[in-house]
């Protein structure tokens, strides 16, 4: 396995400004027209920048599902704008990979996993043998190098969403959107990906974006976390995560530090539940 390091392969250099990868901007999403019509999200500015972990925790229903269809061009805003490496979202861009919740419905449960690995690769008209690279890299990274013949339904449900992460990295995606990825597992298993997620994050220097109704979770994985407000959802604080680099799931989760951070977000939370 992976050693987290401590350091990504992104980080800026002392004095350097740290690249925006992501930029949102105004965003305003609203479902149907007229009195019928539902806003979803309101008004939604931040930047992530390139090697960050950002989490977006919001109140079920708040539109953070909304938020990243948004970003990732599968629905048109219906005001502002969202960029990816300074080009403005119009439709998917190539260069980013989505991981949803869902793991059983996002495999094609006919191809081996290192099929459902490489089936993307394909579609970027990546060859052969690079392929072939890709994906033996990708599924050493989850822990999963010897599992290549494996069909989806021979896999445990953390297993199927390590096959899942796999194909989101070996695309190499400018930005990394994650959708309630661990919130179909027990509790040991979310655990482990957790921590899998973080170590392959900073190893590779990934820029992630991750949403969560987790407050735990959110705290645990990110470098900042972004707290929404219920429906519509606007952004109520954006919470640097000062906690060290190298966390474990017992002793961070016990520190003063993660305690406080935990609290202020429930207590944000709360205030905009109120
Ligand atoms: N296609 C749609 N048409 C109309 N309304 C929609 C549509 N999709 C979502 N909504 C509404 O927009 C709001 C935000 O939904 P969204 O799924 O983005 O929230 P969420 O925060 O991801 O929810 P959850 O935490 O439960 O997954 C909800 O009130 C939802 O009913």
């Amino acid at each position: 396995m992976i050693n987290i390091t401590g350091l990504s392969k992104n980080d800026p250099a002392p004095g350097e400004t740290p690249v925006a990868m992501l930029e949102v901007e105004g965003l305003n999403h609203r479902f149907g027209s007229g009195p019928d019509a539902h806003a979803a999200v309101r008004d939604l500015t931040f930047t992530v920048s390139a090697g960050q972990l950002a989490c977006i925790v919001g109140p079920s229903g708040c539109g953070k599902s909304t938020l990243l269809r948004c970003i990732a061009g599968l629905i048109k805003p219906t005001g502002g704008k969202v960029r990816l490496h300074g080009d403005e979202v119009q439709g998917v861009p190539a260069d980013l990979a989505v991981v949803f919740q869902d793991y059983s419905r996002s495999l094609f449960p006919w191809l081996t996993v290192a099929g459902n690995v490489e089936f993307p690769l394909r579609s970027l008209g990546i060859g052969k043998e690079e392929r072939r690279r890709r994906v033996e890299e990708a599924l050493g990274w989850v822990g999963l190098a010897g599992s290549q013949r494996k069909f989806p339904w021979q896999l445990s449900g953390g297993m199927q969403q390590r096959v899942s992460i796999a194909r989101a990295l070996a695309s190499r995606p400018a930005l990394l959107l994650m959708d309630e990825p661990f919130a179909s597992v027990d509790a040991q298993t979310r655990f482990e990906l957790e921590d899998l997620l973080r170590t392959v994050q900073r190893e590779q220097g990934s820029t992630v974006l991750l949403v969560t109704h987790d407050i735990d979770e959110s705290v645990y994985l990110a470098d900042r976390v972004l707290v929404l407000s219920s429906s519509p959802a606007t952004i109520v604080a954006d919470l640097p995560v000062d906690l060290p680099a190298e966390r474990d799931q017992i002793t961070t989760r016990e520190s003063a530090e993660f305690v406080a951070l935990r609290g202020e977000v429930a207590r944000l939370l709360q205030k905009r539940a109120a």
